[in-house]
């Protein structure tokens, strides 16, 4: 490296001095360079930027120290000036350095030059030193005065105790007029408080911070003077001296209510986008793959807790029709009422989904009782076939299930979806209107349904059906007043079986429309032929499911049937059930009015067992109340027994409606009956259920039974 050169300035009029000054730098070790001058025009010619040192001596010719000084100082050099000279005193030594000059040396002590040199040299060079650090700190202080002041969130140091002590502009904005920032507390200044935020619910970013000792974010929400929400956020950090004693906090605040706004807002568009990418826009039911995410963490979940889970594929029959008949408009509207229908009947932990066009799924969880996924599925077609009204269109729809099982069917959503698939296609070939599940595991339950529903599939087709007949008589006269038709069902191999043991499966299966129509036409063409061959006519009661009732034009195929056999409408009574009437009231009252119109007379069946709301008693077209004969069975031993037969002869009897008492099997109930004034009766007492042939010779003879003659 190449050693410094030091540029000396001499003002010295003996050139001997000005020699030995430099001899004794040079012998100090300084690589000196001098330029030696003693007249003031010298002097300020020679003075430049690259001079390091000035020697001057006191007095010269025409010129002084004190004058060079002035001059050094008027032209605003900042260059170390050493007075070396012969004895002054030490009044103008202490004025001269007062005046500027750097240090003071007599000529007699010159050997000490180079010690007096090199300690100007480095005081200087310190001060050099410690002013530009202090430009640095001056320069780094106004910067950051500058991003603070730029900052847009507020920005204060407090002390420990909330004291404010800086502020930035935005911060300084919140100051009242008239008052002092340094005079109030952070919690003062931001939110008009009197004591921290702590004790106004909410988080305080210092106390946090101190009690964390580290920096700190926090969020305040809270509702301003207009009644707007806001957010802000606050951060504190901790400001330490060298010992890391905290001095004071570095507190920042902003208003977030925006970005809060902005994230509500995303969050809304990212449920909307979550809604078009899961969710089927027409029905609003989750889509094909959101379901099969649905379906595997129910099937992780049944494999944990080891249970069955079902799957439920509906396709609705034939529902093209629909939409190329009457449009795509009114079949999507079916499609909605129908997503509705099923979703009102799912259980809570169940799952419907639409899979595409008229297909939907549905996951039952769980299904470790099989009757009760049978029940659901029958539930979910009955509900279906509900009559529908849509625009001024009435519908009469069904729709096919294929039921498939998780763990004993499949393993993998796909595969018990294929499963329940191929499942739904066999309730298709079935005859629509029908579920079915996946043939390798189906219970013994599905399985004897199967054949139920294949056998009494034949039954109809082979004439194994007959009609029972059982009389009704007027209890005060003991007059045959009519007789109810009872199926009965001779199978091939397994004899007579009782309708309690299949209607309820032909109801399900909706095989009960077929029967229905086969036992009301047998029941007409049976008044015909007794007619025929001179019997009075006689009033039939056949019985009619809901799924009739609900599911086919009730009263069309009556008018169809007694036009057909020439009889008259009040020949014929038909029975519901309390139940039927509750399942849809519209479109019940709308049915029951148009059979009445025609002359039918219609009667409730087991009366007292269901609803017995007095509301539909009111609404509906009722003739007759067939109390069941649960009640009649302990009429005269049971006192709450004979009391609801009792309020149901009276009811009736208020009302205008006739009272018919079922399954009388004693003579104390028939005369209790009698007593309580119960106007017709039926059961074992007067006569079993009978074939045709029995009941025509009881009519050809007129034989009363012997307890009412
Ligand atoms: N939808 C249709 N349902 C029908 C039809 N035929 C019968 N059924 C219903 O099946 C249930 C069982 O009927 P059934 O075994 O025929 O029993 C009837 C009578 O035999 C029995 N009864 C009559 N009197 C007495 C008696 O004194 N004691 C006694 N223990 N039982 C008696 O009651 C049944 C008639 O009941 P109801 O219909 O409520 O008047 C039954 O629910 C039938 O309704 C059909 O064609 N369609």
């Amino acid at each position: 490296m190449p050693e410094t050169i030091l540029n000396i300035l001499i003002l010295e009029d003996s050139a001997t001095d000005a020699e030995l000054m430099l001899h004794t730098l040079r012998k100090e070790g300084l690589n000196v360079s001098a330029h030696v001058t003693m007249t003031r025009q010298g002097y300020v010619a020679a003075l430049n930027d690259e001079i390091d040192l000035i020697l001057s001596d006191y007095n010269l010719p025409q010129y002084d120290a004190l004058q060079a000084l002035e001059h050094l100082n008027a032209l605003g050099y900042d260059i170390p000036f050493i007075l070396v000279s012969g004895t002054i005193g030490d009044q103008r030594a202490v004025e001269i350095i007062r005046r500027g000059a750097t240090d003071y040396l007599l000529k007699s002590r010159m050997p000490k030059l180079g010690q007096v040199v090199k300690r100007a040299l480095q005081e200087r060079h310190i001060l050099h030193e410690k002013q530009q650090v202090e430009e640095q700190l001056h320069l780094e202080r106004d910067l950051l005065h500058n991003v603070i002041d730029g900052l847009e969130m507020q920005v204060m140091i407090t002390d420990r105790d909330f004291n404010i002590q800086v502020l930035n502009w935005q911060a300084q904005k919140l100051v009242p007029v008239g008052q002092s920032a340094t005079e109030m507390t952070c919690y003062q200044l931001t939110r008009g408080f009197d004591s921290p935020c702590s004790e106004h619910g909410m988080e305080c970013p210092i106390e946090t911070a101190l009690a964390k000792n580290r920096a700190t974010k926090v969020q305040q929400n809270y509702q301003d003077e207009n009644g707007e929400n806001v957010s802000v956020e606050k951060t504190a950090t901790l400001l330490r001296n060298r010992q890391d004693d905290v001095t004071g906090i570095f507190l920042t605040c902003r208003d977030i209510s925006e970005n809060m706004r902005q994230k509500e807002d995303i969050a809304y568009k990212e449920m909307q986008l979550e809604q078009i990418l899961h969710y089927d826009t027409l029905t609003g039911l989750p889509q094909r793959d959101f379901f099969f995410d649905l379906l595997h963490s129910h099937m992780v979940g049944c494999q944990k807790n080891n249970r069955t889970l079902a799957l439920l594929y509906l396709d609705l029959d034939r529902f093209k029709n629909i939409n190329d008949t009457l449009g795509h408009t009114v079949g999507d509207q079916v499609l909605q009422e129908v997503a509705q229908r099923l979703q009102n009947n799912i259980r809570i932990t169940d799952n419907l989904s639409r899979m595409s066009g008229d297909e939907f799924l549905i996951t039952l969880d769980p299904a470790d009782n099989l009757s009760e996924v049978t029940q659901l599925a029958q539930k979910f077609l009955s509900v279906i076939s509900v009559p529908m009204k849509i625009e001024h269109h009435r519908f009469h729809l069904t729709a096919s299930i294929g039921i498939s099982l998780f763990p004993g069917d499949a393993t993998s959503p796909e595969k018990l979806l294929s499963c329940a698939d191929s499942a739904m296609y066999r309730a298709k070939e079935s005859g629509r209107d029908a579920f079915r599940f996946y043939k390798p595991h189906m219970n013994e339950k599905a399985q004897g349904l199967l054949w139920l529903e294949t056998e009494l599939r034949l039954a109809i087709e082979q004439e194994q059906l007959e009609l029972h007949y059982q009389p009704q008589y007027d209890l005060n006269t003991g007059q045959l007043v009519g007789m109810e038709a009872l199926v009965r069902w001779n199978h091939p191999e397994k004899g007579m079986i009782p309708p309690g043991e299949f209607i309820p499966q032909a109801e399900e299966t909706s095989l009960i429309i077929p029967l229905g129509e086969w036992v009301l036409n047998t029941a007409c063409r049976q008044i015909a032929a007794w007619h025929a061959m001179g019997i009075s006519p006689i009033r039939m009661a056949v019985n009619i499911s809901a799924v009739q009732f609900y599911r086919i034009d009730l009263a069309q195929m009556v008018a169809k049937l007694l036009d057909h056999y020439g009889l008259p409408a009040t020949l014929l009574e038909l029975e519901i059930t309390e139940s039927v009437l509750m399942d849809d009231v519209e479109a019940a009252a709308e049915t029951m009015n148009k059979l009445t119109a025609m002359g039918i007379q219609l009667s409730i069946d087991d009366f007292g067992t269901g609803y017995s709301s007095l509301s539909y008693l009111k609404r509906f077209p009722i003739s007759t109340l067939k109390i069941d004969r649960s009640f009649i069975n302990d009429v005269t031993i049971n006192e709450q027994d004979a009391a609801i037969a009792l309020s149901i002869i009276s009811l009736a009897g208020h009302m205008g409606i006739e009272v018919l008492a079922e399954g009388v099997e004693t003579v104390e109930q028939l005369s209790f009956l009698q007593r309580h004034a119960c106007q017709y009766g039926q059961g074992y007492l007067f006569n079993r259920p009978l074939p045709a042939k029995d009941i025509e010779r009881q009519l050809k003879t007129a034989h009363l039974p012997e307890c009412l003659q």
